[in-house]
C-alpha cells in the first residue's frame, strides 16, 4: 500500500483520474464524501491510497483555492476568455462580466481578441493591459499572439471560455495541435454543443494544465457565478486604489457627487466602457436579496 498526492484530471463513471507522480491512477471516491456532501472535482488536489490489488481510493481533499460551478472545476489559475473582434461582434459587456467573475473568485482573467484578421484590436487590447489585465489579439491565418498567449498559460491550470463560433477550438488547436478538437460544425454534429452532457478534463501542458471545457460559454458565468453587490467593486481592480477617497464613504462609485473613480473615468485613467459595465452590472443586482443568490 502507497500514499501519494495527485490532482484530479477527469471523473466519468464513477472514477476519477488522479494524476501523481506522472501516473494516472483511477480511483474511488471514498464515501464519506457522499455523506458530507462533498464532491470531488476535476483541478482537486487529492491524496490517494494505492493499495497492492484493487482500486485506489480518494481520501482527502485539500482545501480549494476557488471553484466554478459549470464546468465544475477546482483550482484554476487563469481563465481565458476569447471573444472574436467579428462574427460574431465583440462584446465589451460580457468581456467584463467574465473578468469581474474571475477577479471575484481570484482567478486571473486573460482576454483573447481572436480572429485579429477581420478587424483592428489593438484599441480592444489597449482597454484590457490598461487596467492590468492581460490581453491579446489572436489570428487562426498567421498564429499572430500565440507565443505571447502561450506564455502566460506556462505552470498554471488554465480554462477557456468562449461563446460558440469565436474560434476557441481553433485557439486550442493552435496552441496544442495533438489534442486535435473539433472546430466549426463539425463539433456540433458530434455532441459537443451546448445542450449535451459536458465532460471536463484536464490536459498537462506547459508545465502546468489546460482544461478542455466543451461549451463553456458566457452563459454558464451569467448563470453560476453571479456576485454579490458589496463585492461588485472589488472585481474591477482599476477602483482598488481610489476606495477610500471618495466624498461619501458609502460611495457606490455608479454617478456621487466627489466619487473619485468617476474623476478618473473622465480623466480617461479608467476605460469608459468598463466603468459602463460596472454600472450595469451594479444595477442588475442591486435589488437582488441574499435568498435569491444562495437559490441560484
Ligand atoms: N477569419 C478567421 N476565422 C476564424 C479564426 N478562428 C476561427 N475562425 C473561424 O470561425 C469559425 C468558428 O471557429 P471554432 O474554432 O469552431 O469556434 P468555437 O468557438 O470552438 O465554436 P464552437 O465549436 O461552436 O464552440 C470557424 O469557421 C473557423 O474557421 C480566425 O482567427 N480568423
Ligand atoms: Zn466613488
Amino acid at each position: 500500500m502507497d500514499r501519494k498526492t495527485g490532482i484530479i484530471m477527469k471523473i466519468t463513471g464513477g472514477f476519477y483520474y488522479v494524476e501523481a507522480a506522472d501516473s494516472v491512477y483511477e480511483c474511488k471516491a471514498r464515501g464519506v464524501f457522499r455523506k458530507r456532501g462533498m464532491t470531488p472535482l476535476v483541478g482537486d488536489v487529492v491524496d490517494i491510497t494505492v493499495p497492492d490489488d484493487g482500486y485506489c481510493s480518494i481520501d482527502h481533499i485539500h482545501e480549494r483555492r476557488n471553484s466554478l460551478v459549470r464546468p465544475a472545476l477546482a483550482n484554476l489559475d487563469n481563465l481565458m476568455i476569447i471573444s472574436s473582434v467579428k462574427e460574431p461582434d465583440v462584446n465589451l459587456y460580457l468581456i467584463d462580466k467574465m473578468t469581474a467573475a474571475a477577479v471575484n473568485k481570484e482567478i486571473t482573467p486573460i482576454v483573447v481578441f481572436s480572429k485579429s484578421d477581420l478587424a483592428q484590436t489593438d484599441d480592444l487590447v489597449e482597454i484590457y493591459r490598461k487596467v492590468n489585465i492581460p490581453a491579446f489579439s489572436f489570428s487562426s491565418i498567421d498564429n499572430q499572439g500565440l507565443d505571447e498567449i502561450k506564455a502566460v498559460l506556462k505552470d498554471k491550470v488554465t480554462a477557456f471560455c468562449g461563446n460558440s463560433g469565436v474560434g476557441k477550438s481553433t485557439l486550442l488547436n493552435a496552441l496544442f495541435p495533438e489534442l486535435s478538437l473539433q472546430t466549426g460544425e463539425i463539433s456540433d454534429k458530434l455532441g459537443r454543443g451546448r445542450h449535451t452532457t459536458r465532460t471536463v478534463e484536464l490536459f498537462k501542458k506547459h508545465g502546468g494544465y489546460i482544461a478542455d471545457t466543451p461549451g463553456f460559454s458566457t452563459v454558464d458565468i451569467e448563470r453560476f457565478e453571479l456576485i454579490r453587490k458589496d463585492e461588485l467593486k472589488f472585481a474591477f481592480p482599476e477602483f482598488d486604489e481610489y476606495f477610500g477617497t471618495c466624498q461619501f464613504n458609502s460611495c457606490n462609485h455608479v454617478c456621487e457627487k466627489g466619487c473619485r473613480v468617476l474623476e478618473a473615468v473622465e480623466e480617461g485613467i479608467i476605460p469608459q466602457s468598463r466603468h459602463d459595465s460596472y454600472v450595469r452590472m451594479y444595477n442588475e443586482v442591486k435589488d437582488i436579496k441574499e435568498w435569491q443568490i444562495n437559490n441560484k
